[in-house]
């Protein structure tokens, strides 16, 4: 966790004006690195400087400051924009003091305040901005349960400033952390009396800042959204009901507004994040699946085979997607829907795609309009992606003729051409502007006649000397006569002093050189004015016409973030069904059964990972609530039983995220959660996760699970001794099959063959292995999944297979013989059957035969038709059978 720490102010001995206005500053902004600027640079003082000169590598020096050497590092002002993302990135919180008034008019000393705290979590620059990734600030507030709930909720809020989005939530610590992870804010804010859980709660890998407890309270929160979005109540955002998530949400907004970020305009609603529309996967099968994030460098995540999006708003949508799955079929279908179209329609997705890859990223552009940052360049940039609007509109309306699908018309209904604003722009603004909206150079001619004339002015103006010139020449008969400048007289007429007889009366003598004389004359002092004040009043014209643009551009705001919106969508469905295409993926049928069907389902990562040659090996998985609820599937070493049980989750997720999937057809009746676990000691060696971890995690799954849930457990119980893990992994998965309230759909990739015997007892629980094919003592994977279990793990031909000395490899075959011969395979087979459970032990006991009681009391249970029993009977029966037994 970093967090910044305040310099100290600088020495008040001998304190001159500046110091003093330094030191009044830097004391508003605790925990900020504050850039002085002084003249045309940036200064950094104390420690700061220390700080700022390691981050970019500029001078550090020192000056006598009252009598203590204090250090200081600057950079000239216009190197901004490259070193405040450095600083940023390296997690300082960076305030940007400015020179509030023109030094030149300035009486005394200069005015200056900061006008802007850039965070890591709060940046409208686009060099700070990662043009694929939101930049999320988040904050996260630690409520208390209520009587309904007495687990302790928690408030969170993301807003990302560059592109108006802003959500608020409530939950429970594990639904916090799950959120964190998949949003992964570039800032989290938080209370600074939760300092010690925060971090033992969420980690310590964000870049955090902590805010008094007074902001934390319901009233201010609400107020402060109230207020910001112009409302009596905050009824039509559907959060009224979520008072941690206002807290949370107030938090934010407050944040901005110390941080200077005023101008919010384009924060236009706060959304509920639903913790029941999406599936529920939490921090470890988040990590575990790789979904947007590979666990080593180097690895490969989803997203980087699915993401074939043009737009980086696209890009930051698909990231959205994948780690919030939907489990409504109504609204996934719709998505595919979407991507079926697209896929039979090829000329229609090229067309749509090329004019989505002209439009760039509408959302941040769109954004910087609202809160007036957006300079000449962008807002050009803005008009070419708006102008792609219109003809996507028409490509969708032309595919509605010959298809009646309702998202298609929602679409090309929720698409505003916004042809006003359009036509305005294109007439007024030029085709090359500055980035600058200082300088002119970017009103196109004919819009503004005064401007005409300036310009014709300003940039004719040598013509019109020359012109001048000319004139006086004939008029005179003077032909050496030429109109020169300087700063002193500005324009005048030079003549040789063998000419100066020759000079009417009406010019007017300034000055007298060694040879010639230099005259002024009414006419070229009055063009004189008008050429040096046209330049002045160019820029302040164009300046104001282009904030006008800007204004009136700020009318669409809403408009084009509902077009940002339908075009990310549009660019996220077409990078799907161009994956689709490209890697041979389906269309999975999504329903509300509880049977998960996968036909030659693949990875989709690791299918793309292998050399050349060589081909993904593809299997069948069928679970369901009836018959195969649980597969536990053995196999040895490096089989392929983890890559089969991502895959399937995988394939899930792929499909509840709209996408078309790796398979030859994919049945997927609706998942609510995914958990995945992996045994202890997968994880070690990164120091992650020991096997008490494991226990809890897993601890964990078994008090969370849902009739629609989806359990991955790779190697449970191997963290231990053979015999715990062995027995562990037994119970968890008894447990799983005999819970009475849901049956969990279950893959469990084992090597204790000793848990096949679990299918014997337990009905809906299967066997089945990853096949491998032994020549001699070598071991050929088939990597093809087959019913029934397997006999041995062949650890030992996987460590003849990694080069181990022959002695060992065939030393450990001897070893393992005996071992066999003693505890083996039959023994235990006994010894866990043996080891009835206790409930199971009494009711045998009751009933034993031969027993004349326990034959009585089946006679009983024989003659009763529990279709007719009422429950009262039911009460009187046992009663009776229990009097029987006694
Ligand atoms: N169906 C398949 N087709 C082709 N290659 C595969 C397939 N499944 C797995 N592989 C390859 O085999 C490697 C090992 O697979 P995986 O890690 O799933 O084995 P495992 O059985 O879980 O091994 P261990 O028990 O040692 O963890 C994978 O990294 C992948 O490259």
């Amino acid at each position: 966790m970093k967090t910044a720490t305040a310099a100290k102010p600088q020495s008040k001995k001998n304190e001159t004006p500046l110091n003093r206005q330094y030191n009044q500053i830097k004391a508003k902004y605790p925990g900020a690195l504050l850039l002085f600027r002084v003249g045309d640079f940036y200064e950094t003082f104390g420690e700061d400087a220390v700080r700022a000169s390691k981050i970019l590598g500029i001078t550090l020096t020192k000056r006598n400051n009252g009598g203590s050497n204090e250090e200081l590092a600057g950079f000239p002002h216009h190197s901004l924009d490259t070193h405040l993302p450095k600083l940023v990135r390296a997690g300082e919180r960076v305030a940007i003091c400015d020179q509030l008034e023109d030094p030149s008019l300035a009486k005394g000393i200069v005015r200056r305040g900061v006008t802007e705290l850039v965070t890591p979590g709060v940046s409208f620059n686009d060099n700070v901005l990662d043009t694929r990734r939101n930049n999320y600030l988040a904050a996260v507030h630690f409520g208390k349960g209520s009587a309904g709930h007495p687990e302790d909720e928690f408030g969170v809020s993301f807003i990302d400033i560059s592109t108006g989005e802003f959500l608020a939530s409530q939950g429970n610590a594990a639904y916090v952390d799950k959120l964190l992870q998949s949003f992964n804010p570039s800032e989290v804010l938080y209370c600074k009396r939760n300092r010690q859980e925060f971090g033992a709660l969420f980690g310590d890998k964000f870049h955090t800042y902590t805010l008094e407890d007074w902001a934390f309270t319901y009233d201010f929160g609400y107020n402060f959204l109230k207020q910001h979005f112009q409302t009596t109540s905050l009824k039509g955002f559907g959060i009224e009901g979520l008072p941690n998530g206002i807290i949370a949400a107030g938090v934010i907004l407050h944040y901005l507004n110390e941080t200077e970020h005023k101008d919010l305009q384009h924060i236009t609603r706060v959304t509920r994040l639903e913790e029941d529309r999406y599936v529920w996967l939490d921090r470890f099968t988040i990590r575990n699946l790789e979904l947007t994030a590979a666990q080593q460098e180097g690895g490969v995540p989803l997203i980087q085979i699915l993401d074939q999006t043009v737009t980086p708003m696209g890009a930051r949508l698909l990231r959205k997607w994948l780690s919030l799955p939907l489990k409504e079929k109504a609204l996934i279908d719709e998505r595919l829907n979407m991507v079926e179209l697209l896929t039979s329609d090829p000329e229609l997705a090229d067309a749509m795609v090329n004019h989505l890859r002209q439009i760039g990223d509408l959302e941040r552009l769109v954004s910087k309009v609202a809160v007036r940052r957006i300079n000449p360049r962008e807002l050009l940039q803005l008009k070419r992606s708006l102008q792609h609007v219109l003809p996507i509109k028409e490509l969708l309306i032309t595919a509605l003729s010959q298809n009646e699908s309702p998202s298609l018309k929602k679409y090309a209904d929720q698409l505003n051409p916004v042809s006003f604003l359009l036509d305005r722009i294109e007439a007024e603004l030029r085709e090359d502007p500055p980035t600058l909206s200082n300088q002119g150079g970017m009103i196109k001619p004919g819009i503004n006649a005064e401007l005409d004339e300036l310009t014709s002015i300003a940039y004719s103006g040598k013509d019109y000397l020359i012109q001048l010139q000319e004139r006086e020449v004939q008029r005179t008969g003077i032909s050496s006569l030429k109109v020169a400048y300087n700063k002193v007289f500005g324009y005048y007429l030079e003549v040789t002093h063998a000419h100066k007889n020759r000079v009417p009366e009406d010019w007017i003598r300034k000055q007298t050189l060694v040879n010639a004389e230099r005259y002024i004359t009414p006419e070229l002092k009055e063009y004189e004015d008008k050429i040096l004040n046209a330049e002045e009043q160019i820029f302040q014209i164009e300046a104001r016409m282009f904030n006008d643009m800007i204004v009136a551009a700020g009318e669409y705001v809403g408009a084009i973030q509902q077009n940002a919106r339908v075009l990310s969508v549009l660019d996220v469905l077409s990078s799907f069904a161009r994956v689709a295409v490209k890697n041979n993926y389906v269309r999975p049928h999504i329903n509300e059964s509880k049977v998960l069907d996968i036909k030659d389902g693949r990875h989709a990562v690791i299918e793309q990972q292998l050399p050349p040659g060589e081909s993904y090996i593809p299997n069948d998985i069928y679970l369901d609530d009836q018959t195969q609820q649980i597969i536990i599937i053995t196999g040895p070493n490096m089989a392929g039983k983890s890559a089969l049980l991502r895959q399937t989750a995988l394939i899930v997720l792929m499909a509840q995220s709209g996408s078309f999937v790796p398979a030859s057809s994919a049945e997927i009746g609706l998942v609510d959660k995914i958990f995945t676990r992996v045994g202890a000691s997968d994880n070690l060696s990164r120091g992650e996760s020991t096997f008490m971890v494991e226990m809890t995690e897993t601890a964990s799954i078994l008090n969370n699970l849902s009739e629609r849930s989806l359990v991955l457990m790779d190697e449970i119980g191997r963290g231990t001794s053979t015999y715990d893990g062995v027995s562990i992994a037994w119970a968890i998965t008894e447990y799983l099959h005999n819970l009475t309230d849901c049956r969990p759909k279950t893959l469990f990739a084992t090597h204790y063959h000793e848990l096949n015997d679990l299918a014997a007892d337990n009905p809906r629980i299967r066997n089945y292995n990853v096949a491998v094919k032994e020549m001699g003592n070598k071991v050929i994977f088939l990597r093809k999944l087959k019913e029934g279990g397997s006999e041995h793990s062949f650890g030992i031909h996987v460590a003849q297979m990694a080069g181990m000395p022959a002695q060992v490899v065939s030393r450990a075959g001897q070893i393992l013989k005996q071992l066999e011969a003693s505890h083996g395979r039959e023994a235990n087979k006994e010894r866990i059957r043996e080891a009835v459970p206790a409930e199971r032990e009494l009711a045998l006991r009751i009933i034993e035969a031969g027993d004349p009681k326990s034959e009585a009391i089946k006679e009983k249970l024989r003659a009763i038709d529990v279709n007719r029993l009422t429950p009262i009977e039911a009460l009187l029966k046992l009663n009776e059978l229990l009097k029987l037994a006694e």
